[in-house]
């Protein structure tokens, strides 16, 4: 369908996009397009913006004002229920506190959103998915049975197992150390490259952010540069 010739695909688009909550204003317009199979870094002080920004655009969290499109779906009309069904199997989130749940396996924490994307045989899946991210030995440990780095990982699997095309990762590597945090990053971007996923990821860390094609920094609610990796 898409010719050689044919202009990159938009899978992320931001306008103007502010967030007020208890009368703090804590995005103040922001405009950010991001190309199906693309990384962006997200780089920026603390309290600049940059979770507030990816709970946005990765649908977790309503903007006050502004437009937001990704993948071809326009936020504005979707209320929290409509949010949740646009992010089933399209858009992968990578939390820093990696939310598992603590009363399910490894596996089964896994398996839950392959089954609400409706695929067949989420535990099969879901398995394989652990088993690609060196954890096939520990299937059936429960979250606190788990390492951080351990724990780090379901999270990833969990995120990429529906194979969604835009993957957010919110400090993926802040709690871990140095040989965890790139075996991590590897990962991260082997499953990006394997579902020629648009990545888009916040990070301190300037070694990671140079591994992606695009760095934005914020500052105060805004985007306040943006350069080529
Ligand atoms: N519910 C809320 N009510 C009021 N202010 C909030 C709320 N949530 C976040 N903020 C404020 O919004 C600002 C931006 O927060 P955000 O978490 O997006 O920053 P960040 O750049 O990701 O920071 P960090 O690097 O420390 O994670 C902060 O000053 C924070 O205190």
């Amino acid at each position: 369908m898409h010719g050689s010739s044919a202009p990159p695909h938009i899978a992320i688009e931001a306008r103007n996009v502010t967030l007020s909550l208890s009368q703090t204003e804590i995005l103040k317009g922001v405009d950010l397009s991001i190309r199906q199979g693309e990384s962006l870094a997200i780089l920026g002080p603390s309290g600049s913006g940059k979770s507030s920004l990816m709970a946005i655009l990765s649908g977790l969290e309503r903007a006050s004002g502004g437009s937001v499109r990704v993948a071809d779906i326009d936020y504005g009309p979707l209320d929290e229920d409509g949010l949740a069904r646009a992010r089933r199997g399209r858009i992968g989130i990578i939390l820093q506190s990696f939310h598992l749940l603590p009363t399910m396996t490894a596996m089964e924490n896994v398996a839950v959103p392959l089954e609400l994307a409706g695929t067949a045989d989420p535990f099969t899946r879901a398995a394989a998915e652990l088993e690609a991210v060196g954890l096939g030995h520990r299937l059936h440990h429960y979250p606190a049975q788990l390492s951080g780095g351990e724990q780090q990982r379901v999270a990833i699997a969990r995120a990429v197992a529906p194979g969604p095309r835009i993957l957010f990762a919110d400090e993926p590597t802040g709690n871990l150390d140095g040989a965890t945090s790139d075996a991590i990053v590897d990962l991260i971007f082997a499953r990006q490259v394997a579902n020629d996923a648009t990545l888009v990821i916040i990070t301190h860390d300037p070694a990671l952010a140079a591994r992606c094609d695009r760095i934005v920094e914020m500052r105060d609610g805004h985007i306040v540069s943006e350069r080529v990796a």
